[in-house]
């Protein structure tokens, strides 16, 4: 027998440690001094007043932003986060943005199709698969949304008020997604402007205060003693036997007799209802109570999912114990009242078992329990990808992103349009050469800026929460390097095969094929150094479109211009060249060239973490 191999080391547990953070070097502090453990497999729900940093605290969480004081460990690497406003301005349809957002979490092409299909049938929305997400309501680009972070089984799934818009059986879907996370060991992470949202799930509730200067509190929620007191819901023998409950009825006090009951209905109408419930007077029934009673919920009416047919959930307040007959129903306990799940056939005796306790309890909700969703079968399990294939289908996503756009269409007219001006049939060829890769520089800075502008914000925060903001960036820097290297090879090749092959003088003979080489060198100069004034002139490191706009076009004409920069040394040679008829390779002016641009789009990765990508 061999050795038995090591345990995996338990997940690590997420950690915030004094996180700060602000917007902008001298912007007011938002959160300060954040310090938070944990643990996997928990259910986080942050609170707080509007404004008061929440999303904030959930793209620090998510590692969209990197804190500006303190740091976040312990972040699992499957990570992934839904906005609260998903863009409908993603030229794609919903299908083909989730494979390409699977892909990009490193699901294989197939199982990322195939999950994309899964989910968009359990959101109900299959039908929709290939209409573009512009076309889509509000609600159903949030399912879109929600889709694409569940794709890939995310060990921290963020949630920020995600539920927003969703449909009725949508918000239950997802409701019973994060549950199945939880219980896979995953944290997931929620903002809800809703209370009752998932309020039976043990819970680390956080809540942030108004003021950075404020301390973030938090404690476990339903407080240890209303967490479950039971596993299973109680055998249905005790349910239907009204024997048990029948001493406990007070003289004189009439109990509604059972009846029949109408099937499960949206839980939010009778949630609403329950305030009003609760001011009613001790022992009094609620309007759901009385609907009950009035036999409007079925016993046994069929609930999808695996929730006992017709299971009623009742909450009620009172002082001393509870009476013994409801006790096996009790799945939460606490001084502030008591919350049992009871079998339809059973409610009306644990009703009187309530009322009918010396003193009697105050029955605050009576409604019936959320419809559980029947699941379709889970997708078959997939192994991830290597990350050189992450990174091919992110370069994928943003092609087709830039592609769908359009957007590429202004650089490549401008390109066209100049060339058309500078370049005509039979000129000296070195000279047309020389002139296209000057051309270039400009041309790949307005590329790379399409491309660094094209993923509006909340689609980019889904990037970057599955590649992080970094990567994020990269993926359209290098995109628009790329799409500007098609056009700087096709601008070449059509120089080459329209352009005399001689020297100024129109008689000494210029060899084609090594003009040529000389000419793509020179315009793989230019094209490093468009991609770095590209990087550096546009967000984030120059926020504000209009003002990125006027720098990319003085840089680019500085880099041009100024003497000893490696893109005049590299046209110069190919114009001076085409003096003399001699072929001049620029390979000195590449490394500088490459070196500037691998320094400016490292800066501009790390500063989309911190600043965003606007
Ligand atoms: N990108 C940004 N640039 C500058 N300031 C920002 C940015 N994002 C948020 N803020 C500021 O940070 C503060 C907290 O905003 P945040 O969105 O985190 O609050 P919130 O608690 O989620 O609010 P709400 O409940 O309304 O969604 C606000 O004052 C907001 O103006």
């Amino acid at each position: 027998m061999g050795p038995v191999p090591p345990p995996p080391p338990p997940p690590a547990c997420l950690r915030l440690d004094a996180v700060g953070r602000r917007y902008g070097l001298r912007g007011p502090w938002v959160l300060r001094s954040v310090t938070l453990d944990v643990p996997p497999g928990s259910l986080v729900r942050v609170e707080g007043a509007n404004g008061s940093g929440k999303s904030t605290l959930l793209r620090l969480i998510a590692g969209i932003d990197r804190p500006t004081a303190g740091r976040v460990t312990g972040r699992p690497a499957a990570t992934a986060y839904v906005p609260e406003r998903f863009p409908a301005a993603l030229p794609f349809p919903a299908l083909r943005y989730l494979t390409h957002l699977g892909a990009v979490r490193g699901l294989p092409a197939a199982a990322a199709r195939e999950r994309a299909g899964y989910w968009l049938d359990r959101f109900g929305i299959a039908g929709y698969a290939r209409t573009p997400l512009d076309e889509l309501s509000k609600g159903t680009c949030q399912k879109v949304a929600v889709a694409q972070a569940l794709l890939a089984d995310p060990q921290l799934l963020v949630l920020d008020e995600a539920w927003t818009g969703l449909d009725t059986a949508a918000r239950a879907t997802l409701d019973a997604a994060v549950r199945a996370r939880v219980a896979a060991g995953a944290t997931v992470v929620l903002v809800d402007h809703d209370p009752a949202r998932l309020a039976d799930e043990q819970a680390l509730t956080v809540t942030v205060p108004t003021t950075a200067e404020g301390v973030l509190t938090s404690r476990t929620t339903p407080t240890p003693a209303m967490v479950p007191t039971r596993p299973a819901p109680a055998p249905a023998h005790r349910a239907s036997d009204p024997a048990g409950a029948a001493p406990v009825v007070p003289p004189g006090r009439t109990v509604p007799a059972p009846v029949p009951a109408r099937a499960p209905a949206d839980p939010a109408p009778a949630r609403a209802a329950s305030p009003a419930a609760a001011a009613a007077p001790a022992g009094d029934v609620p309007p759901q109570a009385a609907d009950h009673a009035a036999g409007s919920v079925p016993p046994g009416a069929a609930a999808p999912g695996g929730v006992p047919p017709g299971e009623i959930l009742i909450e009620a307040t009172g002082a001393g114990e509870p009476p013994e007959a409801v006790r096996p129903y009790a799945v939460a306990s606490s001084a502030a009242g008591l919350r049992l799940h009871v079998p339809a056939a059973g409610s009306d005796a644990v009703l009187r078992a309530l009322l009918g306790a010396v003193p009697p309890w105050h029955v605050t909700a009576v409604r019936p329990r959320a419809p559980a969703v029947a699941a379709p079968p889970a997708p078959p399990p997939y192994t991830q990808v290597r990350t050189r294939r992450r990174a091919l289908a992110l370069l994928r996503y943003q092609a087709d992103l830039l592609a769908r756009s359009h957007r590429w269409l202004a650089p490549l007219l401008g390109y066209g349009a100049v060339m058309a001006v500078g370049v005509a049939t039979g000129q000296p060829l070195l000279g047309s050469l020389g002139y296209a890769a000057a051309l270039l520089l400009p041309v790949t800075a307005w590329m790379v800026r399409v491309c660094v502008g094209s993923e509006p914000a909340a689609a980019r925060a889904c990037t970057a929460s599955a590649v992080g903001p970094g990567r994020a960036q990269a993926g359209a820097l290098m995109t628009g390097l790329l799409a500007a290297a098609v056009l700087g090879a096709a601008g070449t090749a059509v120089v080459a095969a329209a352009s005399g092959a001689y020297a100024d003088d129109m008689s000494t003979a210029v060899p084609v094929g090594p003009a040529t080489l000389a000419g793509l060198l020179a315009a793989a100069v230019s094209l490093l150094l468009g991609t770095a004034v590209g990087a550096l002139t546009n967000p984030p490191l120059v926020p504000g479109r209009g003002w990125s706009l006027l720098v990319t076009a003085l840089g680019a004409g500085a880099v041009l211009l100024v003497s000893g920069s490696p893109a005049q040394a590299a046209v110069t040679g190919l114009v001076t060249g085409s003096r003399t008829g001699a072929v001049h390779y620029p390979l000195l002016p590449l490394g500088p060239a490459a070196l500037a641009a691998a320094a400016a789009c490292w800066l501009s990765c790390r500063a989309v973490a911190r600043l965003g990508p606007r």
